[in-house]
């Protein structure tokens, strides 16, 4: 029998806040019911995703969040296996969230820059205006993305000085614009930046371009890249493509695993296309292979942005599109679904939040089939490690006899 899995990560799709929330001030953050209560309450009308609740999304959010259902219907017709996740990683990130998805949670403290302002430390900027030319920076400081070209945008056209930036995140952000500043240039500069906060323990720099010619219509484009450090150990990835098998990388996927484990990378820009390249994948997909997508615009257009309307919206499109990629299953191929953190759309801040991820696995053929609380995001990349027969991984537990 041949195997084959998809893996769509819908991210900062979170289902309820974890039991150590409170270490992040995130108790009482839910993605999930967040935006179901406000989508009812502004558009007079209930969430709508019967396809996610034929996967047991309902059920699994419900588990995670002490019993109370969100504001939307569920269903009485559960065709996948579904539960609820706790992430063992020391950090609500990006790349600690899919590392530990695929059997590697980071166990060490990223390095963070905590100052609101004036957040990078002088040595570091002047080292990286000398080995890059640029004549200063702007920014320097904890923003959102969007607000910031908002704010600097017109200066830093004016100057030629890149916008840093950071957050909450182990993350170091620069903004230039496409073709003012230039794409290239500014890649080469985060590669410098790169090469330079290997020593700060920054998990990743990412390139924001943008194009626009004022203010008022300055908008990010879909090349953004992300630079980050190596996982720690070999994740499942990595033990899949040396065993023969092919993973195959959509969206930004490669970018988080620092290329680590992957046979060939493929980018598209909104949800969209980014459903129709997992399609396209899912339909050539041969024995011991690997579609891995990850759905970014949850996270970045609306999570960040704080617009649970705009993320109840991106939700449906998404439901309108499950049978299409059901429908892609055969009976030798395994589909989850899953997110690599929560980042609720109507708590305070603009970032991410502690909580759990939903786990729903679907094969066509199978029973409704209740997992419970996972104790770790890795029991998906043990849960692959198991399907493939590779060796086991350091971390989590396979539910895959609960499927077959
Ligand atoms: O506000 P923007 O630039 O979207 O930044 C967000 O995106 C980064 C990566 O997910 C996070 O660190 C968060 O700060
Ligand atoms: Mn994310
Ligand atoms: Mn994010």
């Amino acid at each position: 029998m041949a195997k084959k899995a998809v893996i769509l990560v819908l991210d900062s799709f979170g289902i309820g806040y974890a039991p150590d929330a409170e270490v992040f001030g995130d108790v009482g953050a839910n993605t999930f019911a967040s935006i179901a209560k406000a989508f009812h309450a502004k558009t007079g009308r209930q969430l709508a995703l019967p396809n996610l609740a034929r996967l047991g999304l309902v059920k699994a959010a419900t588990a995670a969040s002490q019993g109370v259902q969100a504001d939307i219907v569920d269903s009485s017709d559960v065709v996948g296996a579904y539960g609820y996740a706790r992430e063992l990683s020391s950090g609500k990130d990006t790349p600690s969230g899919h590392w530990e998805i695929a059997g590697v949670p980071v166990l060490f403290d990223w390095g963070y820059f905590h100052n609101k302002t004036d957040s990078f430390p002088p040595a570091l900027i002047d080292e990286l205006c000398r080995r890059t030319g640029v004549p200063g920076i702007l920014g320097n400081c904890h923003a959102s993305g969007t607000d910031i070209l908002v704010k600097l945008g017109d200066e830093h056209i004016k100057t030629g000085k890149p916008i840093c930036y950071t957050s909450a995140d182990s993350v170091f952000q620069v903004a230039a614009h496409e073709e003012h500043f230039g794409l290239q240039k500014l890649l080469d500069f985060c590669l410098v930046a790169r090469e330079l906060l290997d020593d700060y323990n920054i998990g990743r720099v990412i390139a924001r371009p943008f194009l626009g010619n004022s203010a008022t219509n300055y908008a990010r484009t879909g090349n953004r890249r992300d630079y980050s450090v190596l996982p720690p150990a070999p994740t499942v990835l990595d033990k899949l493509t040396a065993a023969g098998g092919r993973v195959v990388s959509i969206g930004k996927i490669a970018d988080i695993y620092a290329h680590q484990g992957i046979s060939e990378s493929l980018k598209a820009t909104g949800l969209e296309a980014l459903i129709d390249k997992t399609l396209a994948q899912m339909a050539v997909q041969a024995d011991k292979s690997l579609v891995f997508t990850n759905l970014v615009d949850f996270d970045q257009n609306f999570g960040h942005r704080r617009d649970p309307i705009g993320y109840g919206e991106a939700l449906e499109y998404f439901d309108s599109r499950l049978p299409q990629l059901m429908a892609a299953c055969d009976k030798d191929t395994l589909m989850l679904l899953t997110a690599d953190h929560g980042c609720d759309p109507t708590w305070p801040g603009t970032e991410h939040t502690r909580e759990y991820i939903p786990v729903l696995a679907y094969t066509p053929g199978m029973r409704g089939t209740d997992l419970g609380e996972r104790m770790s995001f890795a029991d998906i990349g043990q849960t692959l490690a198991d399907y493939f027969t590779l060796d086991a991984m350091a971390y989590g537990d396979s539910f895959l006899h609960k499927i077959n």
